[in-house]
């Protein structure tokens, strides 16, 4: 047997999966605060709802496979958001708004992407749906952070976007034939100067304007000649100086990578000592039955980069309890907080427990 589980895949062991249980009930407990429920979706569900549910989303990256019940395609959950949607627009439909909900679970990816090569990741985050004003948006990259500093992850730093920025150039002044707008995204998302000027050299200088937010705001700003951007860049500008001070922001306003179906707005999160985002949040459309459109914001949170890079840890004390001690001592030991761990054996000792500390004349004494 050459590995027990396939790519992509792992176990969390402790103390892993302790901390990644700890870290999901912060934020949770954070979002909760903010009027954020928590919906807890179904783990599959029907590829065809799961697919339209959010407008602009592509064929999602889903694991799907016939059911042998319904005789239908079923889709394993790559992305709670669409689910939330689903739920807002269908049983929560009647609910005033806008809707509050969180989530925490597993997803699962057909294909693990180039920066991570897991494919069932927790995914947990808020959504907002009803609205997808500056004030909505605010507060969903306010609750974010929150919930991140409440996890006790430090030096957190967003990077906005603007998702729907050639679109709507290109529909506006800086005309391009529609069916290049794909191949010119993706030229700008990859900085590739020379790409961009082979189809349309007026889009340059948003090659040069990603940076520290300021600066970047000002050239976009500048750039922003026929006035197509301005409610967008002053939107970005109030969404930004609410979070001013508190955490590192920057922004790439051609960025692409992982924002499919987010429209006006978009940001990922970063934490200092962790590789890659740890979050990823904007504003969306959630499509209803009936085909009307629905403004939404929301973010996402994974788990496990967090969890790997020691955020949101909690110190892991173990006190062992020698044999023979008194039950309602280690009771009032447990009350205080503590962790116990009792011998059962004679023979037992605190380093086969992988205890820190250890119960000695009623008190406990490090290791
Ligand atoms: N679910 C998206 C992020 C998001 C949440 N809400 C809106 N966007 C992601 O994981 O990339």
């Amino acid at each position: 047997m050459t590995s027990l589980l396939p790519q992509g895949f792992r176990d969390r062991l402790p103390p892993v999966a302790d901390a990644t249980a700890r870290l999901e009930q912060a934020v949770l407990g954070a979002a909760f605060q903010h009027g954020y429920e928590r919906a807890d979706p179904a783990l599959a569900e029907f590829e065809q709802g799961l697919a339209g549910r959010l407008k602009s989303a592509t064929a999602q990256d889903a694991v799907r496979f016939v059911d042998p019940v319904s005789q239908r395609t079923l889709a394993i959950r790559p992305d709670i958001t669409a689910q939330i949607g689903r739920i807002a627009a269908t049983r929560m439909g009647h609910h005033p708004r806008p809707v509050r909900l969180s989530y925490a679970g597993p997803v699962l990816r057909l294909r693990a992407s180039q920066l991570s090569p897991e494919r069932e990741l927790l995914q947990m985050g808020c959504e907002l749906i009803g609205l997808d004003t500056v004030a909505a948006a605010a507060e969903i990259v306010g609750v974010a952070v929150e919930a991140l500093e409440a996890a006790g992850v430090r030096d957190i730093s967003i990077d906005f976007t603007l998702p729907d920025l050639v679109g709507v150039l290109a529909r506006g002044p800086l005309p391009i034939d529609p069916a290049q707008i794909a191949a010119l995204s993706e030229r700008l998302d990859a900085k590739d100067a020379g790409g961009v000027a082979e189809i349309a050299r007026a889009y340059l200088p948003l090659v040069e304007a990603a940076g520290p937010f300021e600066a970047a705001h000002h050239r976009l700003c500048a750039f922003d000649a026929g006035g197509a951007l301005t409610s967008r860049l002053d939107g970005l500008w109030a969404i930004a100086q609410g979070l001013k001070g508190r955490v590192g922001l920057t922004l790439d306003p051609t960025e692409r990578h992982g924002f499919e179906y987010q429209s006006w707005l978009g940001f990922s999160i970063f934490a200092s000592g962790v590789r890659g985002e740890i979050g990823r949040g904007g504003t969306y459309t959630v499509v209803h039955e009936d085909g009307a459109e629905e403004a939404a914001v929301g973010f996402s949170l994974y788990a496990d980069a967090i969890v790997a890079a020691g955020l949101g840890e909690i110190d892991r004390r173990r006190l062992f309890v020698p044999l023979g001690t008194d039950p309602a001592l280690t009771a009032a030991m447990r009350k205080a907080g503590w962790v116990t761990v009792a011998a059962l054996e004679a023979g037992d000792t605190p380093e086969a427990q992988l205890c820190t500390h250890l119960l000695a004349e009623g008190e406990p004494r490090a290791l």
